[in-house]
């Protein structure tokens, strides 16, 4: 459904790419990087082809680029889902329903492939809980003076940590990652286009920092660049994947080794046990807190059924999707881990928003918070008390990629 008459939403075509990164570059203030752009030509994150546009006159006016990844969800299970991006519109062309009427028929033809699941970054979050989005997980901008953070003697060193050059040990990166992706809950496969990139490493990647430095352990690795911030030396990781707690402690033992550095500066997950390997937890500073994906349950049951659960569970769920309509009651029922879901006749023990659902989904927002925040109404407490039970995870999701 188009927005107004004179705006067509169809499918891109390989002649529409240079016009959507004309837009792509207005919108996020940046000029995409010449080598890059060759590389993203030959084999892309994004296919041109599978982008939905919205067109005025012959000119793009609007954008939603999608693929497809492989989503990690709790019982360490890959899910195929669908991953949107670049989601413009132009400024000429704002508060004109074009991102409604784009993501109205972005959606439906997800739901028609059968995907249970969409992700998404986001740039603003009050955009796409209307469209029944909510974050799911969760990092923290962190510093750490490395000229007075201490290891406690108790933390373990188990060394094994070397120097290599980044792109010698490409093939040992790529495999740490894909061990790591497969056991993490929230983080998605990293096809070869985008490892092109991050090995591409090209100047608009590096903040004015160096290129990348790799420190490699047997199950890990740490991608990092020096920086000149605010006359302070400067070790910026971007990138620290531990597939062990040795390999964890290990990789951030080199980084702390790091003599003529004065502070190392990172994204931590919210139960990355490096504060507590410190001295003093104090030691690592919070800068800022940041909501890294959101998701969206397009199936219910293909959904609640996917991932797996700490406890049994025997519930009714309503669900309310004002935007797809595809809400409505469903049992679910847990043994084992184990989920049956289909809709029922069943009166409700649970009332919430698929928004909700969808940041319940992957257990880093608890229902006891949306239930004090009055957005899930639960027959009594004992229903939320086994509802976090059963939907809680061991570990926090973390973020593949940003993409
Ligand atoms: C997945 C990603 O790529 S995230 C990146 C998103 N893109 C950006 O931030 C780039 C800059 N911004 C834009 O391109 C545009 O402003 C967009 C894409 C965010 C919105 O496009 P528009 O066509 O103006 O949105 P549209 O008119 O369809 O609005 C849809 C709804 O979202 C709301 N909305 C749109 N933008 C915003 C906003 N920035 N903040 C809050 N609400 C918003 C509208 O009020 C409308 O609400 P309603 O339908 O419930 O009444």
């Amino acid at each position: 459904m188009a927005p107004s008459p004179d705006i067509t939403i169809r499918n891109a075509e390989s002649s529409d790419a240079d016009q959507m990164r004309l837009l792509t570059e207005t919108n996020f203030a940046f000029r995409t990087d010449p080598e890059l752009l060759k590389a993203e030509q030959q084999d892309p994150v994004f296919r041109t082809e599978d982008a939905l546009i919205a067109v005025d006159q012959g000119r793009v006016v609007g954008q939603v680029k999608v693929g497809r990844q492989l989503l990690t969800v709790p019982g360490a299970r890959a899910v195929e889902v669908a991953a949107i991006s670049g989601v413009v519109v132009a400024p000429t062309h704002r508060r004109r329903g074009i991102l409604r009427a784009m993501y109205t028929e972005q959606h439906r033809r997800t739901e028609e492939a059968g995907l249970p699941l969409t992700i998404f970054t986001v740039s603003e979050g009050t955009i796409y809980g209307r469209f029944g989005y909510g974050p799911v997980i969760v990092a923290n901008s962190v510093t750490i003076d490395r000229t007075e953070a201490e290891f406690r003697s108790t933390a373990p060193d188990p060394g094994g940590v070397f120097l290599v050059d980044t792109a010698e040990a490409k093939d040992r990166i790529i495999d740490i990652y894909d061990r790591w992706h497969r056991q993490t809950i929230g983080t998605q496969a990293s096809p070869p286009s985008q490892w092109r990139r991050v090995f591409a490493d090209p100047e608009s990647y590096r903040d004015g920092g160096t290129s990348l430095f790799t420190l490699l352990h047997a199950d890990g690795y740490a991608q990092y660049r020096y920086m000149d911030k605010d006359d302070k030396n400067q070790v910026y990781v971007e990138d620290l994947r531990a597939v062990t707690p040795d390999a964890h402690v290990a990789l951030w033992r080199a980084l702390m080794g790091l003599d003529l550095i004065d502070e190392i500066a990172t994204l931590l997950a919210e139960d990355d046990p490096l504060p507590y390997l410190l001295k003093d937890i104090r030691s690592v500073r919070v800068k800022n807190r940041h909501d890294l994906l959101w998701l969206r349950t397009m199936d219910i049951p293909a959904a609640l059924t996917a991932r797996t659960y700490l406890d049994d569970l025997d519930i009714v769920v309503a669900v309310d999707d004002p935007f797809r309509n595809a809400g409505g009651a469903f049992a679910l029922r847990v043994r084992d881990g184990i989920a049956e879901c289909e809709p029922t006749t069943r009166s409700a023990d649970i009332e919430l928003g698929i928004d909700v659902l969808a940041s319940m989904y992957l257990g880093t927002y608890s229902p006891r918070l949306f239930a004090a925040a009055n957005r899930l109404q639960a027959k009594d407490s004992g229903t939320v008390r086994a509802l976090e039970a059963a939907f809680r995870t061991e570990h926090a999701a973390k973020l593949g990629w940003h993409f």
